[in-house]
């Protein structure tokens, strides 16, 4: 398999290559050239499989002819070993064909854990194999860090630096990333942003003098594998409730766009799905594009969804390469209109084609609330926050009651205590076992301006175990 940039300058690379990377060097995002196709047949084919054995038979063609099928069956086999349920993301019904994806179940308690814990084994396959290390960068509102951190604690060739907004993760959030001891594992508290972390990451990608050498890699889903992993489990969710004779519909809580990214390129492989909605917090450019073609920079605000706090959403431009045709020149140009002004807009026929999938709303943190109550006092399901935007616009955007409804539950209510307690609803949940303590364990994270050249001089002073590259 070979992948291209979505700005179509870069170098097309295999799946090892996609994989030790970030952007592509023409500022783009790598996506496979071909995507395959499954019929109807070989997806049915795969009921009842145990979950690795499914992720193997969806992501076997994205990996084809840089790892073996043992080796890469021995990965997921461990990769999907540490979590902690038994069906790995198990579905709850909330009604009448209404249902939650639970992917919540990993280390680190969101979904990020699905595509972490098997990057992380990934590269240490494929260093360990080039004899090579790396530094990686990565920008967090608050999950992507510590299932980073998680699945590369072990790596022997990695250096990790993330990067997070201080004061805008929750404190179970932080504590998950910067009590996880190691001389490789970097915190970085930026006195900014999200979107100001994750400019530093793509800027770092953009000029790697830094590094003096050393190559720069991706936790984040701009690095292809983050997305290839989320896949399966729409395939999981859609095998367990009848599919693909019949068709689905997800609601997907949404920041960087990555995990609905996912679920369309899971509709392109072949599985049924009729519907996609965007469910965004206050944060809602991309609810703004797809209700009114308007994709326009705006203040980031704090939410009590703060993982969702995100306004540059680095995969819509995967989903315009898409809508343009896989023109690289097309997405360079719009790209760089809106770098220079903040706004975007698309012809109105590629618009009204994309609408025919997609879906939106923005949900506010009293309707978010609101959801939450309201789920827990009829069925008993707590959800998080980000869950209950998900939950609250696949009720509202839903067009047929007929087809199951899935939200993704992107993660546990215990990382977001506060949302629960304005809740007002009568339950704590508790931490797992592992993470009991967490309250407890110290802590050791650097607080740094927002200031590029102060973070790069951090990753360049610590980038080999703590010690100078
Ligand atoms: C709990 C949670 N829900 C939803 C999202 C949104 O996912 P995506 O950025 O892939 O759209 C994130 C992070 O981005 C998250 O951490
Ligand atoms: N919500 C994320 C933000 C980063 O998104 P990613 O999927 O691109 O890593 C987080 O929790 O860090």
């Amino acid at each position: 398999m070979r992948y291209i940039s979505t700005r179509g300058q870069a170098p097309a690379l295999n799946f090892e290559d996609v994989l030790l990377t970030g952007l592509a060097t023409d500022g783009g995002l790598y996506v496979p050239e071909n995507l395959p196709h499954f019929t109807q047949e070989e997806i049915a084919s795969w009921a009842g499989l145990p979950y690795h054995e499914l992720a193997f038979n969806v992501m076997r063609p994205f990996v084809a002819g840089s790892i073996s099928d043992a080796d890469f069956k021995r990965i997921l086999k461990e990769t999907y070993g540490v979590f902690a349920h038994e069906a790995i993301a198990p579905l709850r019904q909330l009604g009448a064909n209404e249902w939650v994806l639970e992917l919540f179940h990993g280390p680190t308690l969101a979904f990020k854990d699905f595509a972490l814990q098997l990057l992380g084994r990934l590269l240490d396959h494929f260093l360990l194999k080039r004899g090579e290390r790396v530094v990686i960068m990565g920008a967090t509102s608050g999950d992507t860090g510590s299932a980073a951190i998680e699945g590369c604690k072990h790596c022997e060739n990695v250096d990790i630096f993330i990067l997070h907004p201080h004061n805008r993760v929750s404190e179970v959030q932080r504590r998950q990333m910067t009590t996880i001891k190691g001389d490789n594992i970097h915190n970085i508290a930026v006195e900014g942003n999200f979107d100001d972390c994750q400019e530093m990451v793509k800027n770092s990608f953009a000029d790697q003098g830094f590094l003096k050498g050393t190559r720069l890699v991706a936790v984040n889903s701009i690095n292809w594998a983050r997305i290839m992993a989320q896949i399966v489990y729409y395939f999981h969710a859609s095998l367990q409730l009848g599919g693909p004779a019949r068709s689905m519909a997800f609601s997907v809580p949404t920041g960087n766009f990555g995990d609905i990214f996912a679920g369309y390129l899971a509709r392109n492989m072949g599985l049924p799905i009729s519907q996609l909605i965007v469910a965004t917090n206050r944060n809602d450019i991309l609810h703004r594009f797809m209700s009114g073609n308007r994709y326009a920079k705006d203040t980031l605000h704090p939410s009590l969804s703060p993982s969702m706090d995100i306004m540059v959403s680095s995969n819509f431009e995967r989903l315009l390469f898409d809508m343009h045709g896989r023109n690289g020149p097309a997405v360079a140009e719009l790209m760089s209109e809106f770098r220079k002004t903040g706004l975007l807009s698309v012809e109105d026929e590629r618009w009204t084609e994309t609408r025919r999938l997609f879906d939106s709303l923005a949900v506010d943190d009293d309707a978010t609330c609101s959801t939450i109550t309201d789920v827990y006092r009829a069925t008993g399901e707590l959800l998080d926050p980000h869950t209950a935007i998900g939950v609250r616009a696949a009720r509202e955007c839903r067009r047929s009651m007929s087809l199951p409804m899935i939200t993704l539950g992107t993660a546990h209510p215990v990382k977001f205590p506060e949302a629960v307690i304005k809740a007002e609803v009568d339950v704590e949940p508790v931490l797992p076992a592992h993470l009991k303590d967490l309250f407890e364990r110290d802590e050791r994270f650097t607080v740094l301006a927002n200031e590029l050249h102060e973070v790069q001089s951090f990753v360049a002073q610590h980038g080999n175990r703590g010690k100078p590259l």
